[in-house]
């Protein structure tokens, strides 16, 4: 178990007696621990055991349990973590615009194909929303994933990402368009009445797509290409995570509050390697699927502790949940420290960045966690302490500055997306200098530069206090990971390590600030620079104007 810093009510860094539950399977980097007040850590909590010591009275633990969840759904409200009747209305509101124009975009694609008449009169195609707001679990900042799903002949290169691109472009609810071509799942993400909007595509091998469209039907799924498979995957395996959860209600609170704490605690982000909506979700799912009968207090409660004490990197499976023994087909694992199986056919595993410093920072979370909620009795108990920001500054004597800039505003978004998409690189890199490596996901601006920039900070925690990080090395190795593939023209960026002192002002890692610090940019207006492209279907028929490719801020998951 790992101990407390009575200060702060912090967990330690690292384990610094021998850990005695089997929980975790590697050996702890040697890292000296970090005594933020106090030097030895206390002993462990006293196991739930104590409990006993009372006469039981089960009316009593049920009334303390019914309270805790009671204080925990007016905790989500006081957050504002349930998006207001208003926000849903706008929400819905701009899939049902969005539905329309797919279904006018369809019919403009068909008729350039030359479809026959009658066929081009049927043919439809339709937008399945997924993702956060697919489970109901979307938070104000969420952005809306929804999935296009149209007939085989509407292509992705000509015909999602040109004609559908330029009617999205001409309409006024709709800003900052980009394609994001380079990623597992290719997308279109842009802003509808100020909501963010991820759009990957798949085509069916059908002319009419329902606009429900059960894609866990075999019959849908019948020859569909490999990009349209992999766009599928995200709807499907929120739909199969929505049919096994014994109490969709609980499952979303649950999620909700789980994606909260996340965030909080610095593990919210799957790019950095830590936990994406899918991860939580699943993690969330099979707690529901194990204790179908517990309160939203019971499921928080046994979350920390079924993941405090799991053995990873044993894969979590919602298969093994409903102790099914196993599932038919799983694809060959690569390693992965924190290995989550998506629910449905053929069984992936979610794509996952987890390093061997983040994989110790979540389960270090999980353990604080479970050490927090463990005990119904606690008579000091509040919600608010287990969602306590991640007090960084406190935490790391060194942190590793990442400054990105662009001279043009507009270019910021597509320079920062692009390097984003290479920091799995450079946490490997850092991990293998340092040893640990904490990247904070916040992105952070500093204001006193006139330029357009985005701050990160990671924290670090050197080996011995006078060891540094030789900059200059690691700048090499990572320009050599962003050097390639980026079309625009590159911004700057400018590596450095900070001892915690230097932190600026604005950068208050551990107030309850938190919220909306994360930078918003704009995008390069593409009408500059777009090039005309002609129909394969008929000759000299100008469909519209390509945008250049917006590189993936995802290697390689459609999030
Ligand atoms: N690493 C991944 N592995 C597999 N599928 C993923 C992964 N990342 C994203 N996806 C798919 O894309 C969907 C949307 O991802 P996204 O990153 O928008 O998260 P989200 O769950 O919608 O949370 P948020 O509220 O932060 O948007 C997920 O529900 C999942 O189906
Ligand atoms: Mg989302
Ligand atoms: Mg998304």
């Amino acid at each position: 178990m790992v101990g407390f810093c009575e200060t702060c009510m912090e967990l330690e860094p690292y384990p610094s007696y021998p850990i005695t539950s089997g929980v975790f399977l590697y050996s702890p980097p040697p890292f000296p621990v970090i005594h933020h007040s106090l030097p030895p850590p206390p002993p462990p909590p006293p196991p739930s055991r104590v409990l006993l010591s009372f006469p039981f009275n089960p009316s009593f633990f049920f009334a303390m349990d019914h309270q805790r969840s009671m204080s925990l759904l007016q905790f989500m409200n006081d957050e504002g973590l349930v998006p207001s009747q208003e926000e849903e209305d706008k929400r819905k509101k701009a899939i049902h615009k969005l539905k329309q124009i797919v279904s006018s975009w369809i019919k403009k694609v068909a008729m350039q194909h030359q479809l026959p008449k009658h066929q081009i009169a049927v043919t439809s195609a339709t937008v399945l929303t997924y993702g956060s707001y697919g489970l109901g679990v979307h938070s104000p900042e969420s952005d809306i994933d929804a999935l296009c799903v149209a007939p085989f002949f509407a292509t992705i290169a000509e015909d999602f990402f040109v004609v559908l691109y330029n009617m999205l472009k001409r309409r006024p609810e709709v800003s900052d368009i980009q394609c994001v071509k380079g990623a597992k799942v290719p997308l279109m993400r842009f802003k509808f009445d100020g909501i963010s909007v991820d759009l990957p595509y798949a085509r069916l091998r059908v002319l009419y797509v329902p606009e429900n469209v059960d894609i866990l039907n075999p019959f849908f799924l019948r020859n569909i290409d490999d990009t349209s498979w992999k766009s599928l995957s995200g709807v499907r395996a929120n739909k199969r995570i929505l049919q096994l959860v014994p109490n969709v209600e609980k499952f979303q609170s649950l999620l909700r509050i789980l994606k909260f704490w996340a965030k909080r605690r610095g593990l919210y982000g799957a790019l950095l390697g830590y936990l994406g909506g899918i991860h939580l979700a699943i993690l969330a799912a099979y707690v529901c699927l194990r204790h179908p009968d517990a309160t939203l207090n019971a499921l928080t409660t046994n979350f920390f502790r079924t993941f405090a004490f799991w053995p990873w990197p044993k894969p979590v499976s919602l298969h093994e949940a409903m102790l099914l023994t196993s599932v038919d087909t799983i694809e060959i694992r690569p390693f992965s420290f924190m290995p989550i199986l998506l629910p449905s056919s053929p069984y992936e595993f979610c794509h996952s960045n987890v390093t061997k410093s983040t994989c110790y920072r979540i389960r270090s979370e999980f353990i604080r966690g479970h050490n927090m909620t463990r005990d119904l009795l606690k008579p000091d108990f509040i919600w608010d302490n287990v969602f306590q920001p991640f007090p960084y500054s406190k935490r790391y004597s060194q942190f590793f500055k990442i400054y990105l800039s662009t001279s043009d505003q507009c270019e910021l978004g597509n320079w920062v997306g692009w390097v984003k998409s290479r920091f799995p690189g450079l946490l490997v890199i850092l991990e293998g200098i340092q040893g640990f490596c904490d990247p904070n996901p916040t992105e952070y601006v500093d204001n006193e530069k006139t330029e357009a920039n985005v701050v990160f900070y990671w924290g670090l925690q050197p080996v011995d206090k006078n060891s540094l990080v030789d900059i200059e090395s690691v700048d090499g190795e990572f320009m050599k990971i962003i050097r390639n593939g980026y079309e625009g023209s590159p911004g700057r960026m400018e590596l450095s390590i900070i001892i915690a002192s230097q932190l600026p002002n604005n950068a208050m890692f551990d107030d309850e600030t938190i919220k909306g610090r994360k930078t918003c940019w704009r995008v390069i207006d593409y009408d500059k620079k777009r090039n005309q492209v002609y129909s394969q279907h008929v000759p000299h028929c100008l469909v519209g104007h390509v945008a250049p490719t917006c590189e993936a801020e995802y290697l390689s998951s459609g999030g």
